[in-house]
């Protein structure tokens, strides 16, 4: 049985950890916070982030599970790293000081980051390293789909996606997103080499990425539809499963398949 803490608690991925973790045998919830007050999620209470240190050495929880946004989710990863809590980070738009900060935190504590907690992307992952080794020179072009609310553009799951094309290309030495053009508008030829990133915000669409590789007459589409936000947080808790017991260090989510 592990003990996980849940950050979030009242969002739409902290209420999705809470049900998930409800109906999974071996993982119970012995803490969740949130920043506003909400009531119990799945008969768990939730608590004031505020107190979290505090919650964290008293209740001691095997590993936390954040999904939140950038600031807040810094903040507890470095509260679960004075407490000598694992932590399994789902949060998407960290900037490069803030990935740092998560950095220091893994030298105490494990701390597993992913931008997507769906095992449907870790396979899209590998079939778009294997797809852009194949033809390394068609061109490529990355479409993203989410709801209306999300706040970071491209989602965390689309500079992944990009990041795993560079690598392959082995452009990521010289100049990591050089090659990106973000939407395109008047007079904008396509150049060689670079990759279209297109963000589309709409409705209640829970996420989708597509990516398309073109060239030699022929049209290559990879492309994932996450159907429920239960993907992640059965992903999520895979993942906090997966982590505890593991050493310090800063581990994703293809450590853990
Ligand atoms: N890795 C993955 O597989 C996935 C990642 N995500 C990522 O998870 C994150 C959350 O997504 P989602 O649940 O849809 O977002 P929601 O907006 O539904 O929830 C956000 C949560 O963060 C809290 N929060 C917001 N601002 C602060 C703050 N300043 N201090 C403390 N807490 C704060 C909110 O609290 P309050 O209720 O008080 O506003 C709420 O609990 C995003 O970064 C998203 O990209 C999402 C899905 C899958
Ligand atoms: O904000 C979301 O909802 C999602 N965010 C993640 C991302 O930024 O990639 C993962 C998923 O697509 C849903």
């Amino acid at each position: 049985m592990i003990d996980v803490a849940v950050t979030g608690a009242g969002g739409h991925m902290g209420r999705e950890v809470i049900e998930a973790a409800a109906d999974r045998d071996g993982v119970d919830v012995a803490l969740a916070v949130n920043r506003t007050s909400v009531g119990p999620v799945a008969g768990v209470p939730v608590e004031d982030e505020a107190d979290l240190p505090a919650l964290l050495a008293e209740r001691d929880p095997d590993v936390l599970v954040d999904f939140t946004l950038p600031d807040p989710s810094t903040r507890y990863v470095e509260a679960c790293a004075d407490a000598g809590v694992a932590a399994v980070v789902g949060t998407t738009g960290f900037s490069e000081s803030q990935l740092a900060v998560l950095a220091d935190a893994a030298e105490s504590v494990p701390v597993l980051r992913a931008a997507n907690f769906a095992r449907g992307v870790a396979a899209l992952r590998r079939a778009v390293r294997e797809a852009v080794a194949a033809v390394p020179s068609y061109d490529v072009e990355l479409t993203e789909t989410h709801h209306n609310r999300k706040r970071d553009a491209p989602s965390g799951t689309a500079l992944t996606l990009l990041d795993d094309v560079d690598e392959v290309r082995e452009e990521r030495d010289s100049s990591p997103d050089a090659d990106r053009v973000h939407g395109r508008e008047g007079e904008q030829p396509r150049e060689d080499g670079e990759i279209g990133v297109h963000a589309r915000r709409a409705g209640d669409v829970t996420g989708e990425h597509e990516l398309l590789l073109a060239g030699n007459h022929e049209v290559l589409t990879l492309t994932h539809r996450a159907e429920s936000r239960g993907v992640f947080a059965a992903g999520a808790l895979d993942a906090a499963e997966w982590l505890v017991g593991r050493q310090a260090g800063e581990y994703d989510f293809e450590d853990a398949l």
